[in-house]
C-alpha cells in the first residue's frame, strides 16, 4: 500500500551514511536516529554539511554507502507522491521558475501527494489551513517571485505544511524571518510536533534557538558527526568553540534555564585601546589564515623574513602588513635578518606559524630565540619535527630549545587566539 510505512520505525535513521556530489565527499559515515514525534536541531559551521544531510535525507542526493530510511523505507526507493506524503522540505530559498500565486505555490504542496486528478474539499482545507497557519492567506492572490524574502519563506513553509507530511525538514528556513515571524513559525513547528507528533528536522544557525525548540541538537564538523545529544550535553563552550574554531561562551537564560551561548565580543569593547604588536613568522601560505584571524583579533602585525614570491608575502601586501622580503628562490640574508630582527625588538610578542622550515628559511627561527632572550612570550604551531626539512633536522631541534625556554606550543588558531587573549587580558591588542 503506497505510504505504509514499518511500525515503530525511526522517522529518520542514517546508517554509516556516505554522501556528496561529483568528485566530493562531503559526508562521512554519518549514523543516527531520529524517532517519530522528536524535534532535533542539526547545527554546524558553514560548509560542514547539514544542506548536504538534508539533501541525502530527502533522497535528492544519494548516499555511496551506508542506507538512509524515513519511516522505515528507505528513501530511494519511495515513489515521490510517497516522498510527499511522507518528508516536508522548507529548502534555504524556494525557487518558482514561473510567475506562480502564494495560492499557487501552496496548492503545488498538496498536489505533490499526487492526486492529480483534481484536489477534493479536504485538500483545499489543507492549503488554506497552511497558508493562515504561516500568515500568509492575505498574500495569496500575489506572485511569488515579487515577495520579500520573510514572504517567501513562509510561503514555503506553508507549501510544506499542506503536503500533511509525517516529518518536516527546514534548512535555515527561519533566517529571513523578523522576531516576530520566527517566532510564530516556531511555534507552528512546536504545535504541529507535539499535537500531531510531526517529527521536525530544523537546521539552524542560531544556536540558542535550536537549543531552546529542540528536544536533540545534532552538531556536524567536516561532514561527520560529532555530537549528538540533549541541547545540555552539546551546548558545551570547549566543544563549541572547537568545533566552530573562535572563542564561545555558554551561560544559563535565567528565565527558562536554557544554555545560551555567545561570542567575546564584549569583552574586545571593554578593553581599553592600547594595541599589541606581534611579529609573524610564517611562508608557503601559512600565514593567510593567521593574518586574517589575528588581523580580525585587532592585533597590529608584522612579518618576515618571507620570499618576495610567497603567498604570505601577497597576503600581507594586501592586508598592509609590514614584512621584511628577500629575493625570490635565496636564502635569508644577513640584511634581511637584521631588518626582521629590528622588526621582532618592536613587537610585544612573536608567532610561529605551521610554516616548513628548511636550511633557507632556517634562520627565521632564531628571531624567536632573540625575542625570548628580550623577554617576549613566543608562540609556536606544533609539529614542527615534520616540516623540518633541513638536512641535519636542526630546525626540530631548535624548536625543542625554543620551548625549552618559554615558547608556548599551539595546534589550532582558536587556541592560539585564546592564548593570546590571556596573555594580554587588559589589551585591546
Ligand atoms: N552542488 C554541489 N557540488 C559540489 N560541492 C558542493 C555542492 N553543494 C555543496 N557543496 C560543498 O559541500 C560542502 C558542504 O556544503 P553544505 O551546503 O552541505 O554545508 P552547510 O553545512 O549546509 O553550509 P552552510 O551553513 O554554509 O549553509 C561545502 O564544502 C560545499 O562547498
Amino acid at each position: 500500500m503506497p505510504g505504509m510505512t514499518e511500525l515503530g520505525a525511526p522517522a529518520l535513521a542514517f546508517r554509516g551514511v556516505t554522501a556528496g556530489y561529483k568528485g566530493r565527499t562531503v559526508l562521512r559515515d554519518v549514523d543516527f536516529g531520529i524517532a517519530e514525534g522528536e524535534f532535533v536541531s542539526l547545527i554546524g559551521p558553514n560548509g560542514s554539511g547539514k544542506s548536504t544531510l538534508l539533501k541525502t535525507a530527502t533522497g535528492l542526493l544519494k548516499a555511496s554507502e551506508g542506507k538512509v530510511e524515513v519511516f522505515g523505507r528507505e528513501v530511494s526507493s519511495l515513489k515521490p507522491r510517497q516522498r510527499a506524503s511522507l518528508i516536508g522540505v522548507v529548502p534555504q530559498k524556494l525557487d518558482s521558475p514561473m510567475a506562480f500565486t502564494v495560492g499557487e505555490i501552496v496548492m503545488l504542496g498538496r498536489n505533490l501527494r499526487g492526486r492529480w486528478t483534481g484536489l477534493e474539499g479536504h485538500d483545499y482545507d489543507s492549503v488554506e489551513k497552511a497558508m493562515i497557519y504561516t500568515n500568509v492567506f492575505d498574500l495569496r492572490e500575489r506572485r511569488f517571485n515579487e515577495l520579500s524574502a520573510g514572504e517567501q519563506q513562509r510561503t514555503a513553509l506553508a507549501m510544506a505544511l499542506a503536503q500533511e507530511p509525517r516529518i518536516i525538514m527546514l534548512d535555515e528556513s527561519i533566517a529571513h524571518l523578523d522576531i516576530n515571524h520566527s517566532q510564530e513559525v516556531l511555534r507552528i513547528l512546536m504545535n504541529i510536533n507535539r499535537e500531531e507528533r510531526i517529527t521536525v528536522l530544523l537546521v539552524s544557525h542560531d544556536l540558542n534557538l535550536a537549543a531552546q525548540v529542540a528536544g536533540r541538537l545534532m552538531l556536524v564538523q567536516h561532514g561527520r558527526l560529532v555530537k549528538n545529544g540533549s541541547p545540555e550535553e552539546v551546548m558545551q563552550p570547549e566543544l563549541l568553540s572547537r568545533v566552530y574554531d573562535c572563542e564561545l561562551r555558554v551561560r544559563r537564560d535565567p528565565f527558562s534555564g536554557n544554555p545560551v551561548v555567545s561570542g567575546a565580543l564584549d569583552e574586545l569593547l571593554r578593553r581599553p585601546a592600547v594595541r599589541k604588536r606581534l611579529h609573524i613568522i610564517c611562508g608557503g601560505g601559512s600565514g593567510i589564515e593567521l593574518f586574517r584571524r589575528l588581523f580580525i583579533e585587532g592585533f597590529e602585525l608584522t612579518s618576515g623574513v618571507l620570499n618576495r614570491l610567497d603567498s604570505d608575502a601577497e597576503a600581507a601586501r594586501a592586508l598592509d602588513i609590514p614584512c621584511v622580503l628577500e629575493q625570490p628562490f635565496s636564502a635569508v640574508g644577513d640584511e634581511a635578518f637584521q631588518q626582521a630582527a629590528a622588526m621582532v625588538s618592536e613587537a610585544d610578542g612573536v608567532v610561529i606559524g605551521p610554516v616548513p622550515i628548511g636550511s633557507g628559511n632556517l634562520v627565521n627561527l632564531r628571531l624567536a630565540a632573540e625575542a625570548l632572550d628580550a623577554g617576549k612570550p613566543v608562540w609556536i604551531a606544533s609539529g614542527l619535527d615534520k616540516r623540518d626539512y633541513t638536512p641535519g633536522k636542526e630546525a626540530a631541534e631548535m624548536s625543542d630549545k625554543l620551548r625549552k625556554s618559554g615558547a608556548t606550543e599551539w595546534k589550532g588558531i582558536q587556541e592560539l587566539t585564546a592564548m593570546l587573549n590571556r596573555a594580554w587580558p587588559e589589551s585591546q591588542h
